[in-house]
């Protein structure tokens, strides 16, 4: 069948837009189409990773103390240009291409590699060799009772455009729940979160979660776990959270509750069936590991696949459909290795590999070398700056002296924790990096002390 384009982009996520560009650039015709306007260049820049950095850089270098609602309301201002010209700059850099036309519009599947697109009032029907699909994910809110987004009970968008509140209440201590409380807590608002899991940070060593913890406490957050939220109920007044903990009905008070219980693929309303592409158990679009969905000539990228929900996850997605398309068909989701995290606390802990314990888990002859930023003699940058909290931890296989696993939290980690990933993935051993030449002074060069000492 002679389609009107090569390819047809849904949704302008990290990897669908790249992935546009490229193909824009190698001569094909393709079309992006982006249901909201303020959207173009997806979660990351307009309600994600952008916007909340930003407001967490600015809480964090805050020099005032309590709760200051205009101070809020300048970052808020700094935030809302950085990604107005950051969303100018993402549409921009697409619709500039001659061979891209990028449509504000929602795009439904009617046929195979066939969709409908509702642009305001005009509906058009188009057709393309290839359909990416790159919707994103939206927030979950869980069957609590009836509760709904909306009043004082928010989600991390919702939050993010809201006035800064007195007290907040943080239902979920993932990703957002951890920054969002951190965040929050240096701009003043007294901060509880509960989880329900036995311990906070349930994937890190107990030694490294009780670093982030101490830092939560620095700046007041109180994170109950074991908390099992029954029910939300709001007024004019406050939000009331109702949960079970060790058993006993609690209720906890505050002018505003953040759910972050995870975020879900986004596939509402493409229908899906209508193009014979199936969904997993959980909801995510089913894809083998070159990002094939289960109909010809259509792939999934980014947080719709239901792979791991991070910004250079679906930038990596990207890369292997492009290189299916113009290169070896090489590259897959099995080949990556030692993919880095980095939650933005203050200071931010970057992880990657396995933890002590998952090591330990899986049988592994393991050494360890930890130690606390504030102990570590060969570091001066984080005292330089004025935020010598932390810990440093490396697993390393007793055998091959290849790294196994670091969890890093102190001052510019995320950044350190991308060199500990590239050597993990090119095999340089802890002596080799304890033994390299770093910049001083940095937060890298802790590495020549840290890794010089295994304590078990
Ligand atoms: C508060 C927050 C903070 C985060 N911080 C980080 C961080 O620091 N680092 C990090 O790596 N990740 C972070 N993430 C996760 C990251 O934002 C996502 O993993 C990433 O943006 C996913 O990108 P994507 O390519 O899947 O698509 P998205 O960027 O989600 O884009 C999907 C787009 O599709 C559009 N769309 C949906 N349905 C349709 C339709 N039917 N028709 C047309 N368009 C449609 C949406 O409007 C959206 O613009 C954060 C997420 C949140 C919520
Ligand atoms: N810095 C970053 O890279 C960054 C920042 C924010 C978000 N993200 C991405 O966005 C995703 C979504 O973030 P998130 O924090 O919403 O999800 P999350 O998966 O990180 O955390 C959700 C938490 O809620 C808990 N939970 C789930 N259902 C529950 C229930 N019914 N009752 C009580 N607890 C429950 C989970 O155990 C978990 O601890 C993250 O997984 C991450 O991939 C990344």
């Amino acid at each position: 069948m002679e389609h009107e384009l090569d390819m047809i982009v849904i949704g302008w996520g990290k990897g669908g837009k790249t992935l546009a560009g490229t193909m824009a650039r190698a001569g094909q015709r393709v079309a992006i189409v982006e249901a909201s306007a303020r959207m173009y260049g997806g979660t990351c820049i307009n309600i994600g990773c952008v916007p909340t950095k930003a407001l967490i850089h600015d809480a964090e270098t805050r020099t005032g103390n309590g709760f200051d609602p205009g101070y809020f309301d300048t970052a808020v201002q700094r935030r809302d240009k950085l990604t107005a010209a950051m969303r100018a700059k993402n549409f921009s850099m697409l619709d500039d291409l001659d061979s891209v036309m990028a449509i504000t519009g929602r795009a439904t599947f009617i046929g195979p590699r066939r969709l409908r697109i509702q642009a305001g009032e005009k509906t058009m029907e188009l057709g393309a060799k290839r359909i990416i699909i790159n919707t994103g994910a939206v927030p979950q809110v869980p069957d609590l009772g009836g509760v709904r987004i909306g009043g004082r009970i928010h989600d991390s968008t919702t939050l993010q455009h809201a006035p800064l509140p007195a007290s907040l209440v943080v239902v979920g201590g993932g990703y957002v729940g951890t920054e969002f409380a951190s965040m929050f807590a240096h701009f003043g608002s007294r901060v509880t979160v509960l989880d329900r899991g036995p311990r906070a940070l349930k994937k890190e060593d107990e030694d490294v979660a009780a670093e982030v913890l101490g830092a939560l406490g620095d700046v007041g957050v109180e994170v109950r776990t074991g908390a099992s939220v029954q029910r939300i109920e709001q007024d004019a007044g406050s939000a009331r959270v109702h949960y079970i903990q060790d058993g006993q009905t609690r209720e906890i008070e505050a002018e505003a509750v953040l759910i972050a219980l995870g975020r879900t693929p986004a596939t509402d309303g493409l229908d899906l069936a209508a193009a014979g592409i199936e969904l997993t158990s959980s909801g995510a679009i089913k894809v083998d590991e070159h990002l094939r969905t289960t109909a010809e000539g259509v792939y999934a990228l980014g947080d719709v696949n239901g792979g791991p929900q991070f910004t250079y996850v679906s930038l990596d997605d990207n890369r292997i459909v492009a290189d299916a398309i113009l290169g070896t068909g090489t590259r897959s989701t099995a080949d990556r290795v030692a993919v880095p995290s980095t939650i933005f606390t203050t200071p931010p802990l970057a992880r990657v590999g396995l933890s002590e314990e998952a090591a330990r888990a899986r049988g592994l002859e393991i050494k360890v070398a930890v130690k606390k930023v504030a102990e570590i003699a060969a570091m001066p940058r984080p005292k330089i700056v004025g935020d010598p909290r932390g810990i440093i931890k490396f697993v390393v296989d007793a055998n091959t002296d290849l790294v196994l696993g670091a969890a890093l939290m102190h001052v510019d980690s995320q950044e350190v924790i991308n060199l500990v990933a590239l050597a993990m993935r090119q095999k340089v051993t802890s002596a080799a990096l304890r033994d390299s030449i770093f910049t001083h002074p940095s937060s890298t060069e802790a590495l020549n002390e840290v890794l010089g000492t295994f304590s078990r």
